[in-house]
């Protein structure tokens, strides 16, 4: 139910052994994807031409009718700035429409007249608008309207090459020209802009160029960084979807946090127009109307690439892109102001946050509360007792760690433990594991390194915020509120370790077992298989689903006993995982000794890969 989706919990990083599971109120979106995107219609041949509006869906305009430049003064020299804060401009001495001053009513969308892209307004009866409502852009869709993107650039760029177009914009134009081509023929996903979410788009999708977000339906403009509608009717402009590019003042205070710079009046992006005041109009006018309303507005942030040196690559590690734009949910502005930017002139700024307690994508619905400790979740997972360290059997066979003699942090090729992995430490300097092996020796307690020793990464807790969230058909997942780069330690599973003969056969039970030693094959050489029961207790790790296609990888480490037969199972993140995906880890390797549990579980990892190998 919607209930149940609306909730989050979040994860105490378990450092401080008492952590419990706090619950606080999250978004609904990632869940309201999924639901949306599971009925799946026929793509129309023209979805250009068609427009397919639901409810929350406003008339459109093009922003370029309703002026405004984009983007603000550069980021590094307002910065600096020490602007003052001033009350916004009195609304009566700026463009506002005047019925937008009060809330409008409430709009049968069957009786709206829409603008569409080349001017003209339609109408449509209540029965094509119905049809069009349930008409649902799936991400196999999207998937499909960006791979035409790249085939039509791919086109547009070899044309121009074989005519010999070397001019300095044409890496520009080749965009612009694929981009016009894939609108002339219908061929972007989502075309109708709206409020909300998009359909076949999910939180923490990865788009590496702005022309994609265009194909996709996330974000109109391909330069401007605020994009919006205006109802004909209402008259009320609302932005859709922001892009922070990096390119200006805009700051982000945290995760679900930014302060976006307004647009217009500025050089950058402007090269003929001259520095002025922003005004409250075009987008900057959208944005105020969408605090007003409360509407939620789609936030993608561009990520650098290139501070690393990786940059996207393709399968064939060909370098795509230098940066990439990440798709980071929906955001309320929740306040705006002006100040004097350090050029002198006046600048609008936003501030958003990440909603966390609307359970509605529109925030038109309520959030349910059970009242008790601030829990906004009607259903809370089934209670268990959260532990921040495994508990072993009383084995009194349980070899103990022998410790290097390293001072402070362990590089030496004579250090006992980088010779115990082979002669070089499994960490890089940042602490992200080099590569998977089949058994990890950290450094342990009888070791004379310190504690910041790189060889010690999974020692240190939880880093990332993760949280548990309702999934479709999965039960309760988790996922991280921040980036997780490829590499990096995400979190232990733990519970009871149990010697195999031990392990009940109850389904039920079943369903938190993991068994250990698998990947390094090392149980059964060394004469007893154990497995982790997280049923009763344990950490995040227990809510970890499968996919066919995970994100995380199960390494097995030493560090504290060096007994082989029971090493730690620790997550890592094997790619790049962008906020709020859900997290995820094959239990076709972890859990060959209850191969059971997995015939018993129809798959809803929905990976592509999961689909291919399912009977036709
Ligand atoms: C370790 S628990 C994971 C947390 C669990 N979802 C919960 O709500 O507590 C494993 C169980 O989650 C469910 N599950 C995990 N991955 C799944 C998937 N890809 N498809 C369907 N169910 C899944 C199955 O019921 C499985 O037995």
């Amino acid at each position: 139910s919607d209930d149940l989706s609306a909730c989050a919990v979040l994860a105490g990083r378990d450092r401080d052994q008492s952590a419990s599971l706090s619950v606080r109120p999250a978004t609904l979106e990632l869940e309201d994807y999924r639901r949306r995107s599971l009925g799946k219609r026929p793509r129309v041949d023209n979805p250009g031409g068609s427009r397919k509006p639901d409810e929350r869906r406003v008339a459109r305009t093009d922003t370029a009718k309703n002026g405004g430049q984009g983007g603000g003064t550069s980021r590094s020299r307002l910065n600096r700035a020490g602007a003052s804060h001033t009350k916004p401009d009195d609304e009566d001495a700026v463009a506002v429409p005047r019925r937008s001053r009060t809330r409008p009513t409430e709009v049968n969308p069957a009786n709206v007249p829409y603008v569409d892209s080349r001017g003209g307004v339609a109408r449509r009866d209540s029965r094509t608008l119905a049809a069009e409502r349930e008409e649902v852009v799936s991400d196999q869709m999207v998937k499909e309207a960006v791979d035409t993107f790249h085939e039509i650039y791919e086109e547009v760029r070899r044309a121009r090459k074989s005519k010999h177009v070397f001019d300095k914009d044409s890496g520009i134009s080749v965009f612009s020209e694929a981009l016009e081509r894939m609108k002339s023929s219908g061929k972007c996903v989502n075309p109708e802009k709206s409020v909300g979410s998009v359909s076949g788009v999910e939180i923490g999708q990865e788009f590496c160029c702005r022309a994609e977000l265009v194909v996709t339906g996330l974000h109109g403009q391909n330069i401007r960084g605020i994009d919006w509608v205006v109802a004909v009717n209402g008259e009320v402009p609302c932005a859709t979807s922001i892009v922070d590019s990096g390119q200006y003042s805009n700051s982000v205070s945290s995760e679900d946090e930014v302060v976006y710079c307004g647009e217009g009046g500025n050089r950058v992006m402007g090269r003929r127009g001259c520095l002025e005041d922003q005004k409250l109009s075009g987008g900057n006018l959208a944005l105020r109307n969408s605090m007003r309303f409360q509407k939620p507005v789609r936030f993608i942030r561009r990520y650098d690439l290139t501070k690393n040196g990786s940059g996207l690559r393709d399968a064939n590690h060909e370098r795509l892109s230098k940066c990439k734009y990440v798709y980071e949910g929906l955001f309320y502005v929740r306040r705006y102001w002006i100040e004097r930017g350090p050029l002198g002139k006046m600048i609008y700024k936003f501030t958003l946050t990440r909603n966390l307690t609307r359970n509605n994508h529109d925030g038109s619905a309520p959030v349910s509360s059970n009242g008790s400790n601030g829990a906004v979740c009607k259903e809370r997972p089934s209670p268990f007792n959260y532990i921040a360290n495994i508990t072993y059997p009383e084995l009194k066979d349980l070899s103990p760690s022998i410790g290097c003699n390293c001072k402070e942090v362990c590089r030496s090729r004579i250090c006992s433990c980088v010779i115990k992995n082979g002669g070089t430490l499994p960490y890089k300097q940042d602490g992200r594991i080099s590569k998977f092996k089949p058994l990890v020796y950290e450094c342990g307690p009888s070791c004379t390194c310190s504690h910041s020793c790189i060889n010690r990464a999974s020692q240190s807790g939880i880093k990332f915020d993760l949280e548990i969230f309702q999934t479709q058909g999965k039960g309760w997942g988790v996922r991280s509120r921040s980036h997780i780069p490829l590499g990096s330690f995400v979190c232990e599973y733990i519970g009871k370790v149990l010697p195999d003969e031990l392990v009940s056969p109850e389904f039920n039970k079943h369903k938190y077992f993991l068994n250990i030693g698998v990947g390094g094959a090392t149980c059964k050489q060394n004469g007893k298989c154990f497995t982790i029961d997280a049923k009763a207790q344990g950490n995040i790790g227990r809510f970890i689903n499968h996919s066919c296609s995970p994100n995380l990888y199960a390494q097995n480490v030493l560090s504290d006993h060096h007994d082989k037969r029971m090493p730690h199972i620790m997550f890592f993140a094997s790619k790049d995982i962008p906020p709020l995906r859900e997290l995820t880890f094959d239990y076709r390797v972890s859990h060959v000794r209850c191969a059971d549990v997995l015939q018993r579980m129809k798959c809803y990892c929905n990976a592509i890969a999961c689909k291919e190998k399912r009977p036709k």
